[in-house]
C-alpha cells in the first residue's frame, strides 16, 4: 500500500511523510497537507464534482471514527475504493489521539467560528488550522460541498447513532441529507436552531457546505470498538466516495426521529450541580417540573417542555461551555 494510505500510522507517530504526493494505480492523486491531513483527487475525467470533508478525532479518545477514517483510506490507497469525489481526511487533534484523550489543555470543538482568536495554545492553533485547511478545500466554485464530522459520545445512548445538524439564518435543513443519513444507519437528528462553535458548524455556516456531527456510539480505545457499528454508515460513504449512491428521489425519512433544541445548559460557575445520576444515558427522557440543574445565584434550571431528553450532560465542562441540551421532538414541516 502507498504510505500516504498510512495517515494514522504517521499521525499517531508525529511523522511527517518522506514524500509529500502519491498517486495510486487508479491516477488518484494522494497529497499530505500538514499533520492529520490528507486531500484525495480523482483523475479529472472521473471527478464527479463532490468535495467531500471526512472528520474524525476532534477529539482524541473517539477512536472507532478514527479507524473507519483509516479502513476508507486504506482501501483508495490500495486501488480498491476508486473515488469520483474529491475527499479531504482530517485527523482533527493528533496531540490528544496519540494521548488518547478527549482533548490536551482545551476542546478543539469549542474554538470553531472564531472562538480559537480569542484563545491560545496548541488546540486554538489546530482549530484555525483546521478551518483553514477547510476553507482552502471548500473553495472551489460550482462544486458540492459535503461535510461528516465523525464522533462517538462519553456516555451510553438510548438512540445509538444520531447526528446534529448546524443551523444559519435564512437556510433550511435539507429532507434530502436527512434522507441520506437515515440510509447510512443514523435513528435520529437534531435541528439545531442557533449558531454553534463546533467544526460542522463552521463549515455549514462560513463555508457553505452541507455538514453534520455524526455520533455513532460510546467512546472506547483503539481496538475495542467491537460494539460500535459502523458498517451502514461505511457502506454509504463507499458509495458517496465511488458516486455510486442509490438515488434517492423522493427522500424517504424512513422513521428518522427529529428533534430541536428546547435549551442548552450552560455552566456559569464552579457552583454548578446536574442533577442526573453519572451513568444516565443520552435521550433520557424528564419529567415535567424536574430540577435538572443549579448554578450560582439560585438559578435553576427545570423541566418546563413537554417530552424533554437530555443529551451530552457533562457537568465537568469549563466554566461558560455547554454542560448538556435539552432537546423536544419536532416535525418535519420546515425542511426544504
Ligand atoms: O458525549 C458527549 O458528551 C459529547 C460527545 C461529543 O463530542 N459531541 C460533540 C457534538 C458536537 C455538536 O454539537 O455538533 C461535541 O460535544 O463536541
Ligand atoms: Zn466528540
Amino acid at each position: 500500500m502507498l504510505a500516504l494510505g498510512k495517515l494514522l500510522e504517521l499521525t499517531l507517530a508525529g511523522r511527517e511523510p518522506a514524500e509529500k504526493t502519491q498517486l495510486t494505480v487508479e491516477g488518484v492523486r494522494m497529497r499530505w497537507l500538514s499533520e492529520g491531513a490528507l486531500e484525495v483527487r480523482p483523475p479529472e475525467a472521473r471527478d464527479n464534482g463532490l468535495d467531500l470533508l471526512l472528520s474524525a478525532g476532534i477529539h482524541g479518545n473517539e477512536t472507532a471514527p478514527i479507524e473507519l477514517l483509516d479502513r476508507l483510506l486504506h482501501d483508495i490507497a490500495r486501488g480498491d475504493l476508486k473515488p469520483r469525489a474529491r475527499i479531504l481526511f482530517l485527523f482533527g487533534n493528533p496531540e490528544a489521539i496519540r494521548k488518547g484523550e478527549r482533548f490536551v489543555e482545551q476542546d478543539v470543538n469549542r474554538l470553531f467560528n472564531g472562538r480559537h482568536e480569542q484563545s491560545s495554545g496548541t488546540e486554538a492553533l489546530r482549530a484555525c488550522e483546521l478551518e483553514r485547511l477547510a476553507a482552502s478545500f471548500f473553495s472551489l466554485p460550482d462544486r458540492q460541498r459535503l461535510h461528516y464530522d465523525l464522533h462517538t459520545a462519553i456516555r451510553g445512548s438510548k438512540i445509538e447513532q444520531f447526528a446534529l445538524y448546524p443551523w444559519k439564518e435564512g437556510r433550511q435543513h435539507s429532507r434530502l441529507e436527512l434522507a441520506r443519513l437515515r440510509a447510512a444507519g443514523m435513528e435520529a437528528v437534531l435541528l439545531q436552531n442557533k449558531p454553534s462553535i463546533v467544526f460542522s458548524s463552521y463549515t455549514y455556516d462560513k463555508l457553505g457546505a452541507e455538514a453534520f456531527t455524526l455520533e455513532l456510539g460510546k467512546a472506547r480505545p483503539f481496538g475495542q470498538n467491537d460494539g460500535v457499528n459502523v458498517s451502514l454508515l461505511e457502506t454509504r460513504l463507499k458509495q458517496i466516495i465511488e458516486g455510486t449512491e442509490p438515488e434517492m428521489a423522493e427522500a424517504q425519512l424512513d422513521g428518522l426521529q427529529l428533534f430541536s433544541v428546547a435549551r442548552e445548559i450552560i455552566k456559569h460557575s464552579d457552583a454548578f450541580r446536574l442533577n442526573l445520576p453519572q451513568d444516565v444515558e443520552n435521550f433520557s427522557e424528564l419529567e415535567m417540573g424536574y430540577v435538572l440543574a443549579e448554578d450560582l445565584a439560585n438559578t435553576r434550571w427545570i423541566i418546563e417542555e413537554e417530552g424533554a431528553r437530555i443529551i451530552f450532560p457533562n457537568p465537568k465542562v469549563k466554566n461558560g461551555l455547554r454542560a448538556g441540551i435539552l432537546i423536544v421532538p419536532t416535525s418535519d414541516e420546515n425542511l426544504a
